[in-house]
């Protein structure tokens, strides 16, 4: 049914729903707008008000084709909406639940397409801080590029840190999609501009691989493995590609690439891999082996406890109904010594088909030998992090500092 939003807009049908509200197909002054409606009990917090109004300017002021614009903001009695640009098109979780892996031309194109968006962002001072497919909009209705893809625009800009508060935000939580989280956001390191590039070449990593490097379990033990595990090769991927993806999902963001170049990267590889079949390549077992049981699994209800992609709500306190996906739940933040893993970590390793199966005697020694190693690796990193801040988005991390819990950003990683 059709609502009037301020006294511009009409919201004519849901589009779809997020964690944080409901996203519906609209009309303004100009034309069809998409717009997002926020929870009520969100739209009723006037912190998060006084913060919306406070990001107007550098949410309206970012323009880019990559980008999905923001029109305007409204706040009119329990109405809080974003008014957007409207893609006509899909989302990519919506393309990758159907083709389950692409194509590597079609992949790069969406991603460099992204890591521009990304660029224009980083170079305004925004942090995007929940890149993933469902936030990543194809237009069908724009020109066809490379490997039959079409471009791709970035969306939900600002969002995660309207939300972001630290009274919303409590110690025991960190907001955000666990299979997407930069190493430093689990250890409560202020989220800068490389988070977006870890989760973006996971996000490439998942196109390629038809799931994400770290995820699979436990929301608790993805965490763990974004801090503890390395990356595990994809079989049959290009030398110069895979170089690129290991190189973004550093641990040190410093490491990572700057959105730009990996944009300008990731075209230069396009001709190569023009043509390309999508890699042959098996998904590892999800369920954890009772040895490999993460330790974070009492905080979870029992049917939450197994997922293919763990998450957390965006918007604490969401609950599974406020999205019509399955990518929201809560959790507890493990502790230290869990996310440094030990001998209990949940490394996912991708086969080539016909591979040896992992949770074989052979397979099981391997891993246990990365582990300790990493493991140790990760002690040290957990520690000079300091146990007094790896709990991501406290309310004293955010007093603490404040320009570093708003998405505002240097460009430089
Ligand atoms: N600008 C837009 N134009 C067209 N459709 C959109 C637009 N923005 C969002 N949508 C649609 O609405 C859906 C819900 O978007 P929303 O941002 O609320 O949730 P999400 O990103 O899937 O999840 P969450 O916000 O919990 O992380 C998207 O998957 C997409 O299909």
């Amino acid at each position: 049914m059709a609502r009037k939003i301020g006294s511009r807009y009409t919201a004519n049908q849901i589009l779809g729903r997020g964690s944080a509200g409901t996203v519906w197909l609209g009309e303004g002054p100009e034309g069809p707008v998409a717009i997002k409606l926020l929870r009520e009990d969100l739209a009723s917090d006037q912190e998060l008000v006084g913060r919306f109004v406070q990001e107007r300017t550098a949410l309206l002021g970012l323009e880019h084709p990559n980008v999905v614009s923001v029109r305007d903001l409204v706040v009119d009695g329990n109405d809080l909406a974003l008014v957007m640009h409207l893609v006509r098109g899909t989302d990519l979780r919506t393309r990758l639940d159907r083709d389950r892996r692409l194509a590597p031309e079609a992949a790069v194109a969406i991603v460099a397409d992204i890591a521009d968006g990304l660029a224009a962002a980083h170079a305004a001072g925004v942090v995007h801080r929940d890149v993933k497919p469902e936030n990543v909009l194809l237009d069908m209705q724009g020109p066809l590029g490379p490997g039959g893809s079409h471009p791709a625009l970035l969306t939900d800009f600002g969002v995660a840190k309207l939300i972001d508060s630290p009274r919303r935000t409590r110690a025991t939580k960190i907001i955000g999609t666990p299979d997407y989280l930069a190493p430093e956001i689990v250890e409560g390191l202020p989220p800068r501009a490389a988070v977006d590039i870890y989760a973006l070449a996971t996000v490439l990593y998942e196109l390629l691989a038809g799931f994400t490097p770290f995820g699979g379990g436990h929301p608790g033990a993805v965490l763990r493995r974004h801090v503890t595990e390395s990356v595990a090769p994809l079989p049959g991927i290009p030398d110069e590609l895979w170089q690129l993806i290991v190189q973004c999902l550093a641990k040190a963001p410093a490491s990572r690439l700057r959105a730009s170049e990996l944009g300008a990267r990731l075209r230069e590889l396009l001709p190569m891999l023009a043509g390309m079949p999508p890699l042959d390549v098996d998904e590892p077992d999800s369920e954890p082996t009772q040895e490999e049981a993460p330790v974070a699994q009492e905080a979870a209800p029992a049917g939450e406890r197994v997922r293919r992609r763990g998450a957390v709500p965006l918007v604490p306190g969401a609950k599974p109904a406020d999205s019509n996906r399955d990518t929201h739940t809560s959790m507890r933040v493990p502790a230290p010594d869990e996310l440094a893993g030990g001998a209990r970590g949940t490394a996912r390793v991708p086969r080539a088909a016909g591979a040896p199966r992992p949770g074989s005697a052979r397979h099981r020694a391997a891993t246990r030998r990365r582990r300790v190693a990493l493991g140790a690796a990760a002690v040290a990193l957990v520690a000079a992090a300091g146990v007094g801040t790896w709990l991501a988005t406290s309310g004293d991390d955010a007093d603490a500092t404040p320009q570093d819990t708003n998405n505002s950003a240097p460009a430089a990683p």
